[in-house]
């Protein structure tokens, strides 16, 4: 097997766990090279040949309360994966079945390098050079973007995949790839979501697997494709699976209940309990070698659910459970020792022997062969454009976006009415500009709620498949939500300034208006941070809501005076950018307002500025510091929301 080298290092740019994968496990008696081989697509030989030698994979798991984790380092070692030898070749769709937490999908994982970081693994996963790294890996879930049609959504993937290639190479590809799939009938139809519907969920999968396909690759892995499908679309698939395998690809998927016809269409099946093989070999051999063991088939009996039935263990008693462990246990040990298994496991040596690579780790190089930079502006251009196309598509979220602000001014102006210059608007003054700190990034938290976890659960899909880095899709969030923010800002500032009639000075309401989008945009970005840490997006919603409330009582001084506040809390508010906001508003509309004293000339203020030496002092010259102050706290969440990102990593997704 030779094949030539094209580009002998990884792209910085390239995210991290794309830079360790590798052939060999880490647990891999075989000698691990330092030095990368990257191959072309046409570098990569035929035939194919992926092959799993004795992999083993454990996890760390908490035991017991979380103090007692978290102080006394109680963690256990669980085994997910036990001695898994397997080999599947170029033309094979291979089936592994198995009940519900048998280890299916950590199979794929590991087969793919997409363990947690938790996980410890032994044993070889080797593949022809490159086909483990230009495999396609479908998860479970469907994460698209709802108002995008099927070719839009192709388009797109193909054009963050292959940066630099003619739109006609393009546009090829994917036609190519729909047509594989059988998707021409709803090329042009949107993707759908829980409201609208769009392609049906059968459909939807065939959109994630040729999404897959784009980059042709010659391994496809898929978890539970049939999931979630009527019986009828469930065999399509298969089908159209065996088709694809038919093409010269190893195609290996995980599969739950799947009917007694697809028992045919498989070339080989594995059946997995506990994390152990309890049956490997070809589908058609299943019924005789069990038959052997004393365990024929029932006729009429689908063989597949009565094999894996018969492979689970059974917890509803610990009679029924021992019963079954000596079962499966049995059945392990028929499988170590039959012919088709050893005769499986000199395969797997004679594949590696031929191999002459030595352990060298490889990676593909088209993934990431363009100018590294070129490549991220023109990805960020791509998620940008994709992301608005997708948000205009939504009405009425795209309108929401603009006006929800402004709805929120409308209400202040109809309660405050045109602010009078009695001693009476002060307290209204300090009202409106209270709610002017305090509604931007609350609104801005409610959308960025909205729209960021799928574009997140997106990018953690994207990202896994070499498509774009992370600072791509931050910064792709931050410039596509610009415009809404800026837009609603000023809808929001001129309403409230110019109804309400603050200082009728248009460089005044210029600083008003930077202020309030300031804001806005700060909360865009702090929700952005804590939907970085949290999964959940309303417990994401609920601290960041309660943040805001607090910052709001605390920092701009509107419901008490700052001077007047305990110490410590004077500190805190230093933290907020509400504190600056507050104090520019103040500065603004009270300097030189003149005042009115009506029937108490005593108990008057006759000049706003006299509000401001009082409460806010030096507000006046702090107007360039406060202004810095909030493009820092911008500027400032963008990195902490990166650094929140790489330490909470790209998450598995199933
Ligand atoms: N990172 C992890 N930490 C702790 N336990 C894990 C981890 N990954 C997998 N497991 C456990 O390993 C077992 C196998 O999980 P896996 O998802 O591979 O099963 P499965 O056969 O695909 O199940 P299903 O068919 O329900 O998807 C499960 O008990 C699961 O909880």
């Amino acid at each position: 097997m030779t094949s030539t080298p094209v580009v002998s290092e990884t792209s910085p740019l390239l995210p991290s766990h794309e830079n360790k994968r590798g052939s060999y496990s880490p647990g891999s008696s075989r000698q691990i090279s330092n030095s990368y081989r990257c191959y072309t697509p046409a570098d990569l030989q035929t035939p194919f040949t992926l092959c799993l030698e004795g992999v083993s994979y454990s996890v760390k798991e908490d035991r017991g309360p979380w103090w007692k984790n978290t102080l006394l380092g109680v963690r256990r070692t669980k085994e997910i994966l036990k001695d898994v030898r397997l080999i599947a070749r170029s033309g094979q769709l291979t089936a592994i079945l198995g009940n519900s937490g048998s280890g299916k999908t950590s199979l794929l994982d590991v087969i793919c390098n997409r363990m947690g970081s938790n996980g410890k693994l032994q044993g070889l996963v080797w593949g022809t050079p490159g086909l483990i790294e230009s495999a396609g890996y479908v998860i479970q879930a469907d994460r698209l973007m709802d108002n995008l049609t099927v070719k839009e959504t192709l388009t797109y993937t193909a054009k963050l995949k292959f940066v630099g290639k003619s739109s006609k190479n393009l546009k090829e590809r994917v036609e190519a790839v729909i047509s594989e799939m059988g998707l021409r009938p709803v090329r042009n139809t949107r993707i759908g979501g829980m409201v609208e519907r769009g392609i049906s969920g059968g459909e939807k999968r065939r959109v994630t697997i040729a999404i897959q396909l784009l980059q042709n690759p010659q391994m496809l892995l898929l978890d539970e494709p049939t999931t979630g499908l009527d019986s009828f679309t469930a065999h399509y698939l298969v089908q159209t699976l065996a088709e694809l395998a038919q093409r010269n690809k190893i195609v290996l998927c995980t599969i739950h209940q799947p009917r007694s016809e697809l028992y045919k269409t498989f070339d080989q099946v594995g059946i997995m309990s506990r994390g152990e093989m309890i049956y490997f070999g070809k589908a058609t051999e299943m019924v005789p070698y069990f038959s052997r063991l004393g365990y024929p088939c029932p006729t009429f009996a689908n063989p597949l659910d009565h094999y894996v039935d018969l492979s689970s263990i059974d917890t509803r008693s610990a009679d029924k459970e021992k019963e079954s462990d000596e079962r499966v246990n049995y059945l392990r040990a028929n499988l170590l020792q039959s012919p088709h298994y050893i005769s499986m496991l000199g395969e797997i040596t004679e594949a590696m022997e031929a191999d002459d690579h030595g352990g060298e780790r490889v990676c593909v190089s088209w993934m990431w062969n363009s100018n590294n930079m070129l490549r991220f502006f023109v990805s960020l251009f791509i998620l940008v454009r994709r992301s608005l196309v997708n948000l205009y598509r939504n009405r009425s979220a795209f309108f929401l976006r603009i006006f929800t602000q402004s709805v929120f001014a409308g209400m202040i102006c109809l309660f405050l009415g045109k602010l009078q210059h009695n001693q009476q608007s002060i307290q209204d003054r300090i009202g409106l500009l209270y709610q002017t700190v305090a509604v931007p990034p609350f609104s801005a938290m409610l959308h960025t709620i909205e729209e960021f976890p799928s574009l997140r659960d997106l990018y953690y899909r994207e990202s896994r498949d070499g498509l774009y880095v992370l600072p791509a899709f931050l910064l792709s969030f931050c410039l596509y939500t610009l415009p809404f923010s800026i837009l609603s800002s000023i809808l929001y500032s001129t309403l409230t300034y110019w109804v309400c009639g603050l200082q009728p000075d248009p460089k005044l309401y210029a600083m008003h208006a930077a202020t309030v989008f300031f804001l806005h945009y700060s909360g865009e970005i702090m929700t952005v941070i804590l939907l970085g840490m949290m999964q959940n997006p309303r417990v994401a919603s609920s601290i960041v809501a309660l943040i805001l409330t607090i910052s709001g009582l605390i920092a701009p001084g509107f419901l008490r005076t700052v001077s007047s506040m305990p110490e410590i809390i004077q500190w805190l508010s230093w933290a907020s950018p509400y504190k600056y906001a507050g104090e520019i508003f103040v500065a603004n509309e009270f300097n030189n307002l003149t005042l009115h004293c009506g029937s108490d000339p005593v108990l008057c203020l006759r000049n706003g500025s006299l509000y401001i030496t009082l409460f806010y002092p030096g507000a006046l010259d702090h107007m360039t510091r406060n202004f810095a102050a909030l493009g820092g706290f911008i500027f400032g969440f963008i990195v902490i929301a990166m650094v929140i990102f790489k330490i909470f990593g790209i998450k598995q997704l199933h």
